[in-house]
């Protein structure tokens, strides 16, 4: 199977997964990438079954609009069932990195107020340690060339993703060469540096149920 097949058979997972729980006032979280949006494409037909959804990026929500899904802010609605989202990369922890997209930031406003955060992925993205894909980190504009120099001490190799610019008007910085022994503790030490928004670490709330798509089909594990 191809690597587009797999992101196809875990958005199919995670519709499966959901559609029992559906009602008309339910709020769904949904994420940002190339695995939520094949997620979201399948929602479309299941309009009818709920009331809407909340995106983490102005791209997802375009998508979900366009295909006659409401699109609610998050304060307007408080916590969300589920948030469906893919990953970067993804632990036996479900500890994941993300953010190759640039949505990171909303991504992780978003899982903090849902009750279960579905992780869909690709077997690609499994790893024993996370690291390999390189750590985004959101900063604001001016405390970049600081943030890098923090970062620097930590070990990383910081490179700023040059011409990116997030949905909130903040910078994106790559931390290469930086595997993680703790992703908890890195989590929030990165987050202690002074100018930055958030980083692709989502350690201290991880996903609660990951659908990876292997050759062999969708292993399902559930740590909550
Ligand atoms: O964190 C993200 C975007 O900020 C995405 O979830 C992550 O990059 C995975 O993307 P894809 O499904 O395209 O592989």
């Amino acid at each position: 199977m191809t690597q587009d097949e797999l992101k196809a058979a875990v958005a199919d997972a995670a519709i499966n997964e959901i559609t029992p729980h559906l009602e008309k006032d339910t709020v769904l979280g949904i994420g940002t990438g190339s695995t939520a949006n094949l997620f979201i494409d399948r929602l479309g037909p299941l309009r009818d079954q709920f009331k809407g959804a909340v995106a983490s990026s102005e791209a997802s929500a375009e998508r979900l609009q366009k295909l006659g899904i409401e699109v609610f802010e998050l304060n307007q609605v408080g916590n969300v069932p589920f948030y469906i989202d893919g990953a970067d990369e993804v632990n036996a922890h479900l500890h994941m990195i993300k953010g190759g997209g640039a949505a990171l930031t909303r991504e992780k406003i978003v899982a903090a107020c849902a009750k279960h955060f579905i992780c869909i992925a690709d077997g690609s993205k499994y790893v024993a340690q996370l690291g390999h894909f390189p750590l985004p980190v959101e900063v604001i504009p001016m405390a970049r060339s600081y943030v890098a120099r923090e970062l620097v001490k930590l070990g990383a190799e910081p490179v700023y993703r040059q011409g990116v610019v997030t949905d909130n008007g903040n910078h994106i910085i790559d931390c290469f060469n930086f595997m993680i022994d703790d992703p908890v503790a890195m989590e929030a030490r990165i987050n202690s540096i002074v100018g930055v928004v958030t980083n692709g670490l989502f350690a201290a709330r991880g996903a609660d149920v990951l659908l990876l798509g292997k050759a062999d089909g969708v292993e399902r594990t559930a740590l909550r």
